[in-house]
């Protein structure tokens, strides 16, 4: 709730400190969290976690689970259960492991038989289970989604998943505040996919890291609910920790009638509204970085490269690596074009494709299906394309689109109408590229590999996409519509002059209260734990093997195949497979890890910046360690990455100096040891002289040093956590979950079998069977 400290602050600074716990004198803070969403893939685990401990999901009212990414997007009209449905034997085992696990800890699950089933970053805003002000996490990187409704949301490792299920806070700390601005009117055929490709086309991969960005500026505000979910969604692309956008009357109108909103018109809803009217940066508060943005420059955006920063104008050729600044650019351009199959100097819309695929958690709304859909209308999928697919996000998703007849449009084009689910965004499920294929994909990741070993990712919006089936071809999908008027439903709304109004007065309040339904669519007892638990971290002495690659991504350091275990070990022989293995069998010979000594390294250097970008997958830390790998150095990581790391017993040492770090990769390529000692925050070469100082949090020294389980830790904080809650309960009462759950006076919220519930969020009743 707001406080009388008068220090300008920003949205994210409001919604941070309403969820802090407590905070240490070195500025660790166990911060609360509302929501937590859960998955097949980076849950189970977490779940083995909390039966070895033999710990509850503390929260089951605030905790949602569905599957999404293993799952086939084949009819299920004739779906029994997840056993017989799902083939692939190590796919079917992490969906019936999830199954098990919310039959077990009393969670809410909708799964492939609940028309509610759909990608999990879909289904937390269809049911209003998201809310502005919220602190929303989930195992997965584009958690980052929900920051559209003024929540601070953000991805987590499978070890904090299980601290959330345990405890329902995270150990975390401040993240520094960065101002994206965008101003103006869009241009026709421009939609939010483009905004946020051209903004991390500016500040690439890393332009985020370490910050929360609050998007803002009047094309934003212009924007739709679930347009500013497809730029939030991407912000992790931009290295950030989060995207948010403050609250306004275009989320509250979204929010009417969502199963888990508080009820319209009731006095808990004009409470929620007040509360929510305050989540913006106040005048005056400041920001570590700022970017203006005049809408006008954004033109439609696809990507070259394989990673999204490699991003050019429609209009635009494919680059020529030799225009890069530095020669580790210039040789990254060199890998990314060879991989793409792409020459300098090409005509993007020369560029031939294989496959269309329009769907995953940025852009498989429905609006972005009436947009592809008003492109594709009474036109037919190029012949030369093998296959264009739509795969909407959710069960509600395909629903409605049904019931406006979109299915058909798309049919009638040649696409293939599919069921719910990730897909072909990352191909945990049968829906892959082959080697070399070429995708226009409305998808959020471009990195080798992505979409099927070999496959060749371009990322852009729906509409191009549509546009792009349609030719054959990377196509201006501005070049298919009336040149001067936006199509009607090809972007989303867009007003230049939003209805944005600040909330001053009672009438102010009264006013957005009374708001019409208007025109947007409507889709729509803890056993005590002590503190003891891992292995202890103090000094490290060993081979150190040097990697010469920036932003080296976790798709690459343990690629989706991988991601379907259920344990935590066993994944050394996998790690960085594609640079390790080539795609016959066998070793490549050049790649550090298969030479001598390097295949015994115990540390390895990374000369390139932003290391572990991209997923949360902590299979990336546990590849690392399975191989044997404790302790990694390089300029910088990515946010996430880091955080997993410590949560393995593992040491993540940042040495941005680059000529230091230099000297550090000198001794590893002569083939000598070196030292890391934490205790001491040096690195030594194997005779013990000092090579460099770094700097390490604390608290996270601490925890590495004595090995300590950050859970156990957090659960003696047991009655601060209670007193939060019992806070929460009296200032946002609508947080506790009461829509899937009934409370118990004894118990507090406990399952009740799933009864439909009364409206979807577009207004009909359920009909279809739900699992339970
Ligand atoms: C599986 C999951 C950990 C991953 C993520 O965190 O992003 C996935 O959703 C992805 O998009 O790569
Ligand atoms: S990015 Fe793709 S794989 Fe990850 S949650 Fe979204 S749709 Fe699923």
């Amino acid at each position: 709730m707001p406080s009388a400290d008068k220090k300008p602050r920003t949205l994210y600074d409001k919604v941070f400190r309403d969820h802090v716990v407590n905070e240490s004198q070195d500025g660790t803070v166990l911060l609360y969290i509302d929501r937590h969403l859960v998955h097949e893939v980076t849950s189970p685990q977490a779940f083995e976690g909390l039966r070895n401990a033999r710990r509850q999901v503390r929260r089951p009212d605030c905790t949602l689970a569905t599957t999404d990414h293993n799952v086939p997007t084949t009819p299920r009209k004739n779906f029994k259960n997840v056993g017989q449905f799902v083939e692939e034997a190590d796919s079917r085992l992490q969906c019936l492991t999830l199954e098990e696990n919310v039959k077990a800890f009393g969670l809410t699950y909708f799964g492939l038989g609940d028309k509610r089933q759909g990608i999990v970053h879909i289904i937390g805003p269809e049911q209003g289970f998201t809310l502005p002000g919220t602190t929303v996490v989930c195992g997965d990187s584009h958690t980052s989604t929900h920051g559209a409704f003024g929540a601070l949301a953000f991805g987590i490792g499978t070890s904090e998943v299980e601290h959330v299920l345990a405890t329902q806070t995270l150990i975390t700390k401040r993240s520094k505040n960065m101002r994206i601005q965008v101003d103006g009117g869009l241009t026709p055929g421009v939609s939010s996919k483009d905004i946020i490709l051209h903004v991390i086309g500016i500040i690439g991969t890393a332009g985020g890291t370490g910050a929360v960005i609050e998007f803002c500026g009047s094309a934003i505000r212009g924007l739709s609910m679930e347009a500013r979910m497809s730029i939030c969604n991407m912000s992790i692309e931009a290295g950030a920790r989060a995207g948010m956008i403050a609250p306004d009357e275009t989320t509250f109108r979204y929010l009417r009638g969502r199963p888990l909103a508080p009820v319209v018109d009731t006095p808990e809803w004009k409470k929620a509204v007040k509360y929510w009217t305050s989540l913006k940066s106040d005048e005056g508060a400041s920001y570590d970085e700022e970017v203006f943005i005049n809408a006008k420059d954004i033109v439609p955006t696809v990507s070259w490269g394989t990673s999204p920063q490699d991003v050019v104008p429609i209009t635009g050729v494919v680059p020529d690596p030799e225009t890069f600044e530095t020669e580790a650019k210039k040789e990254s351009a060199q890998r990314a074009l060879e991989y793409m199959g792409l020459t300098p100097g090409t005509r993007m819309e020369d560029i031939e494709l294989d496959k269309v695929f329009i769907g995953s958690c940025t852009n498989a709304r429905i609006e972005d299906l009436r947009a592809a859909a008003s492109i594709v209308e009474g036109k037919r999928v190029a012949v030369n394309l093998k296959r264009a697919m739509v795969v909407p996000g959710s069960g509600l998703v395909k629903k409605q689109a049904e019931a406006e007849g979109l299915d058909r449009i798309f049919q009638d084009a040649g696409f293939e109408w599919r069921e719910a689910g990730c897909s072909m965004c990352l191909g945990m499920n049968p829906d892959i590229l082959s080697p070399k294929e070429r995708c226009a994909s409305t998808s959020n990741r471009n990195f080798e590999g992505r979409q099927g070993a070999g496959g060749r990712t371009h990322l852009m919006s729906p509409v191009m996409a549509a546009a792009a089936a349609i030719v054959g071809k990377l196509a201006d999908v501005r070049s298919l519509t009336d040149q001067n008027a936006v199509p009607a439903k090809a972007s989303p709304k867009v007003d230049v002059t939003p209805e944005v109004s600040d909330i001053e007065s009672d009438d102010d309040l009264d006013r957005i209260l009374d708001l019409p339904e208007g025109s947007q669519s409507h889709d729509g007892s803890n056993t005590a734990g002590s503190s003891g638990g891992q292995t202890k971290f103090t000094v490290l002495k060993g081979i150190a093997a040097s990697m010469e690659r920036s932003n080296v991504d976790t798709d690459a350091i343990i690629p989706k195949q991988f991601l379907k275990t259920i344990k935590r070990t066993g994944l050394g022989s996998a790690l960085f497979h594609s640079l390790r293995y080539h795609d016959e069998g066998g070793e490549k010979v050049d790649f550090v890890l298969n030479k001598e000594p390097y295949r015994h390294a115990k540390i390895l250097i990374v000369t390139g910046p932003n290391f572990g970008c991209g997923s949360s997958r902590e299979h990336a830390p546990w590849a690392l360690l399975d191989f044997g790998i404790t302790c990694i150095i390089a300029p910088s990581f990515a946010d996430i990455f880091f955080n997993n790391t410590f949560k393995n017993g593992m040491l993540p040492v940042a040495i941005p100096d680059q000529p230091t770090l230099e000297r550090i990769a000198e001794e590893a390529r002569a083939g000598r040891e070196i030292e890391v000692d934490l205790v001491n925050q040096r690195i030594n070469n194997a005779s013990g002289a000092k090579l460099a100082a770094f700097e390490v949090e604390e608290f996270r020294k601490h925890c590495l040093v004595n090995g300590l389980d950050d859970i156990g830790l957090t659960m003696q904080m047991g009655d601060k956590i209670k007193g939060f809650e019992d806070r929460r309960t009296l200032d946002t009462p609508w947080l506790d979950g009461s829509g899937y759950l009934k409370k118990d006076k004894r118990k507090g919220p406990v399952q009740v079998e799933a009864a439909p519930v009364p409206q979807t969020n577009r207004g009909e009743q359920i009909d279809e069977p739900l699992d339970w």
